[in-house]
């Protein structure tokens, strides 16, 4: 996905890339939301006057029942139907316990990038960041690409 896009921006997201042990923290979204049952990290969209990083903290305690900290800011994407997402690197506590908004959330995994990756729920836009990321586009502090990446994300 071009990081320029001619797609006209009708939302702006964000989205929370959180890492433990090598692993991403994803969620199923529930079935009563927009893709239901994918797969993808927690986030959502922005409201009025509000900052990415706070966007990022409100959504994670919304979604997981947690206070969430921004880190760094990793890459930009444009949806194919119009939502600006930015991804930022986010961090929550080793031990929290996670009290999930089922209403939004089915279930929490934590997934080995290449699980994450072949995952066949996985929502295509999250497809196309990781691509990015093992073509190191950008780099996510704390986890190196596999080094059977290409092969997998051909
Ligand atoms: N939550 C989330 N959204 C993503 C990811 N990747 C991605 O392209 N998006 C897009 C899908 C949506 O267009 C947008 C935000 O999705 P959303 O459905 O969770 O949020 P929303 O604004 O509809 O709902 P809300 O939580 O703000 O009420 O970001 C991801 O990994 N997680």
């Amino acid at each position: 996905m071009p990081r320029k896009s001619q797609i006209p921006i009708r939302k702006r997201a964000v989205v929370g890339v959180i890492l433990r042990h090598n692993t991403f923290l994803t969620i199923r979204r529930s079935q009563q939301v927009v893709a239901p049952g994918k797969v993808c990290f927690p986030g959502g969209g922005i409201e009025h006057g509000e900052s990415e990083q706070q966007a990022l903290v409100r959504e994670i305690r919304e979604e997981l029942g947690v206070t969430a900290t921004a880190g760094q800011r990793l890459y930009e994407t444009v949806t194919p139907w119009g939502t600006s997402v930015a991804w930022w690197h986010a961090h929550v506590e080793e031990n929290a316990q996670f009290a999930l908004q089922t209403a939004e959330v089915a279930e929490t995994h934590w997934l080995a990038p290449q699980v994450l990756l072949r995952h066949p729920d996985l929502l295509t836009s999250n497809r196309d960041f990781l691509v990015a990321w093992g073509r190191s586009t950008f780099a996510i502090p704390g986890i190196a690409v596999p080094p059977d990446w290409d092969e997998i994300s051909d």
